[in-house]
């Protein structure tokens, strides 16, 4: 019996969304859903009371972060992530492929794994199949991601080919590296670019290799969301829906309306942690920030109507002033409603597709948001 099981529980007549239940070894959660993250074991300045308090589901950590500092084996002597960092829910990491290939020229990649400079003390690391596989076991997350390349935007089709190739090669290699599991799942990884004979080849090579879920990778990279949407549409029917699909750095209202209509069950993005730290709240009309001086005496919340804690508590004058005097407080506040924000807006939406509403739903975000 795998450890992660995807159960579809309803399919929006009209469009490819879906609502469903992601059953892991940390309990049962609801999707679509939305993972903050927790770069480095920690969603930056909340508390998992907080995040539970909000409706966090399954929260994000990371391979890499966690390789460099503290290191596997110190996680693995608390007890794993979980015990670490105090969160008994649901924990996915990613496979630290992604910020190694950020790392521009300190990075080499072989057929083996691929060679970088620790961004903390510039030493001399390695990562690849087989050592993403057992870091991620020593972390004990419950979903756990194949050691891939992140192909970046734009890349020629040979590039593409070549790199897709490899990474399926990774995928077979970090299948082989699982010993007996009962505790954690593995997602494939689909890349391909953004070619379609790729995609193709990608996602039925590693769903020939019965993965427990699937990760769309190598979007979200600085293509235009129109080719990100047209690429999504291609590439999901490919994938068994009998089991989860993860897009991965997807993020803000509008990429997760479309990804939500395209059936993606489950999104992580760093944006509503990483803008609230300058100031930026996410609202149904867009995004404000708060540092601009029209809040300065504005006494209403940060959005009319917002259940968070933030916004049933404080002011927007009082942020304001919170981020103008550099309290840390300010970070919490933002933090805190932008999280609900995008957890409410995933509550919403699946909501609306077990009541045959989606397609409404839809038109309406569109109306109201402006860009
Ligand atoms: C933003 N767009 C985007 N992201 C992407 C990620 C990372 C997902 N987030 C995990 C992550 C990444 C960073 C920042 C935080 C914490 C930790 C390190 C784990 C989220 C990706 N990760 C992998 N393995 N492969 C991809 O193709 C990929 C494509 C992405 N496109
Ligand atoms: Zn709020």
């Amino acid at each position: 019996m795998p450890s992660i099981t995807y159960e579809l529980q309803k399919t929006c007549p009209h469009t490819g969304a879906r609502a469903g239940l992601l059953h892991t070894p940390h309990g049962t959660f609801q999707t679509p859903m939305f993972m903050p993250v927790g770069t480095q074991a920690t969603v930056k300045t909340m508390t998992p009371e907080e995040l539970k308090a909000m409706g966090s589901q399954v929260i994000l950590s990371n391979t890499y972060h966690l390789f460099l500092r503290p290191g596997p084996e110190l996680v693995e002597e608390a007890g794993g992530l979980h015990k670490f960092m105090n969160w008994d829910q649901a924990i996915l990491t990613d496979s630290g492929g992604f910020q190694v290939f950020s790392l521009g020229d300190m990075r080499k990649i072989t057929e083996e794994g691929v060679t970088f400079r620790s961004h903390i003390d510039g030493s001399k690391q390695f990562l690849s199949p087989e050592v993403a596989t057992k870091v991620q076991e020593q972390l004990g997350s419950d979903i756990a991601m194949a050691f891939d390349e992140c192909i970046p935007y734009p890349a020629d089709h040979d590039y593409a080919k070549r790199s897709t190739a490899r990474t399926t090669r990774w995928a077979h290699r970090c299948q082989e590296a699982r010993k007996a599991h009962d505790r954690q799942g593995m997602f494939g990884i689909v890349q391909g670019g953004m070619y379609k004979d790729l995609r193709k080849q990608s996602a039925e090579e590693l769903v020939a290799m019965d993965f427990e879920g699937y990760s769309i990778g190598g979007l979200s990279v600085g293509e235009p969301h129109d080719l990100m949407n047209e690429i999504l549409e291609y590439t999901t029917p490919l994938l068994p829906t009998n089991k989860a699909r993860y897009l991965m750095g997807v993020g803000t209202a509008d990429c997760l309306v479309e990804g939500v209509a395209r059936g993606i069950d489950m999104f992580d993005c760093v944006y509503p942690t990483r803008v609230a730290r300058n100031g930026m709240a996410m609202t149904w009309k867009g995004r404000l920030n708060i540092r601009n001086a029209q809040f300065a005496h504005d006494w209403g919340p940060l959005e009319e109507g917002c259940q968070c804690y933030t916004c049933k508590n404080y002011s927007r004058a009082y942020i304001r002033h919170l981020y103008k005097a550099e309290e840390i407080l300010a970070l919490r506040l933002v933090t805190y409603h932008n999280l609900y924000f995008l957890l409410e807006f995933m509550r919403q939406m699946r909501q609306a597709i077990l009541e045959d509403r989606f397609p409404r739903f839809r038109m309406q975000f569109w109306d109201s948001f402006k860009k």
